[in-house]
């Protein structure tokens, strides 16, 4: 099952472009992360699927329906935005009578449990709370709405280490407890490298690369040998990225079969390798490659 697809997506901000051609199918019940240098258009992405900006050009579904198109689809979906909104002049408690109110699945118990384990002062207003207790409420307020798709933008940048965990932890409960589907983007590899079974590279406003993390660490390879130019390679074997000394020349090459040419020394590559050699090719974008299932 697909929680969101796009088809051609795009968004441009006066003359510039935040997003285009932007083609994926996301499959339910899994935690994709979404990763590119700053101002790749990630943002742009999240707040399109949450229906809190307009696509300028193609189409998008979340969840089987047009994002933002009703109150049944916005009980769908979750959205926790970049800077943890949450309304400053409100009790922490507030904010959970709030969300029992305007949710139609809301789940009481586990709001209440995660808000006790973390121990914000229901008293507290949220305007008063660090930015990053800030930002565990924003996440609670998401996932106690029982939504079936959570976006989540750079959800534990201003976290401490252990929080950090203990949230990953509480996400991964929620895929496998209640088939939850999570987009989350981040910078911290190591925290998509915990979490994440699919990717999406976004790169100058286009995905890069999107598939699930095992197929695309099957399908990359690192080669390591004497200088000489990568445009010897055969054709089945695309060059993603490469590092010339005088001496050694290493290329991340994207190949569906072994590379039999014994002067390569073949290693294989982890999610780091592979997010970096994509985020710093900028040729054309080949969306065709690996649309995540
Ligand atoms: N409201 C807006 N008005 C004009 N331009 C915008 C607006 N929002 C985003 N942009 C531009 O769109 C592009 C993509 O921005 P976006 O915030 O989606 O990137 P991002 O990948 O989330 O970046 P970051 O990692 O820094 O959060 C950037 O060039 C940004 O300046």
């Amino acid at each position: 099952m697909t929680v969101l697809r796009a088809r051609g997506l795009g968004k441009k901000y006066a003359r510039h472009w935040a997003l285009t051609g932007c083609t994926l199918d996301i499959p339910a019940g899994h935690v994709t992360g979404l990763v590119g240098p700053n101002g790749a258009g990630k943002s742009t992405l999240l707040g399109l699927a949450a229906g809190m900006i307009e696509p300028s050009s193609g189409a998008i579904e979340v969840c089987g329906g047009m994002p933002g198109s009703g109150p049944a689809q916005l009980a769908k979906v979750g959205f926790v935005a970049q800077n943890a909104p949450v309304y400053a002049g409100l009790t922490v408690e507030e904010h959970l009578r709030l969300g029992a109110r305007l949710n139609p699945g809301w789940d009481d118990k586990l709001a209440r449990d995660r808000i006790g384990r973390i121990g914000l002062d229901p008293e507290l207003r949220a305007g008063r709370l660090s930015g990053g207790r800030r930002a565990q409420l924003a996440l609670t307020l998401g996932i106690a709405k029982r939504p079936e798709l959570l976006l989540l933008d750079e959800p534990v940048a201003s976290l401490d280490p252990l929080a950090r965990r203990e949230f990953l932890q509480d996400l991964m409960e929620a895929v496998a407890e209640h088939g939850l589907s999570v987009v989350m983007s981040s910078h911290l590899v190591a925290d998509l490298e915990r979490v994440c079974d699919h990717l999406i590279v976004l790169v100058n406003s286009q995905v890069r690369i999107a598939g699930e993390v095992e197929d695309l660490l099957a399908t990359h390879r690192r080669l390591t040998g004497p200088r000489r130019s990568v445009d010897t390679l055969p054709g089945d074997q695309e060059v993603v990225s490469v590092r010339q000394t005088d001496r050694q020349t290493t290329a991340l090459v994207r190949t569906g079969a072994p590379v039999l040419d014994p002067t390569w020394d073949v290693g294989e590559v982890d999610l780091e390798d592979l997010i970096l050699a994509y985020m710093g090719n900028t040729g054309p974008a080949r969306p065709a490659l690996g649309v995540v299932r």
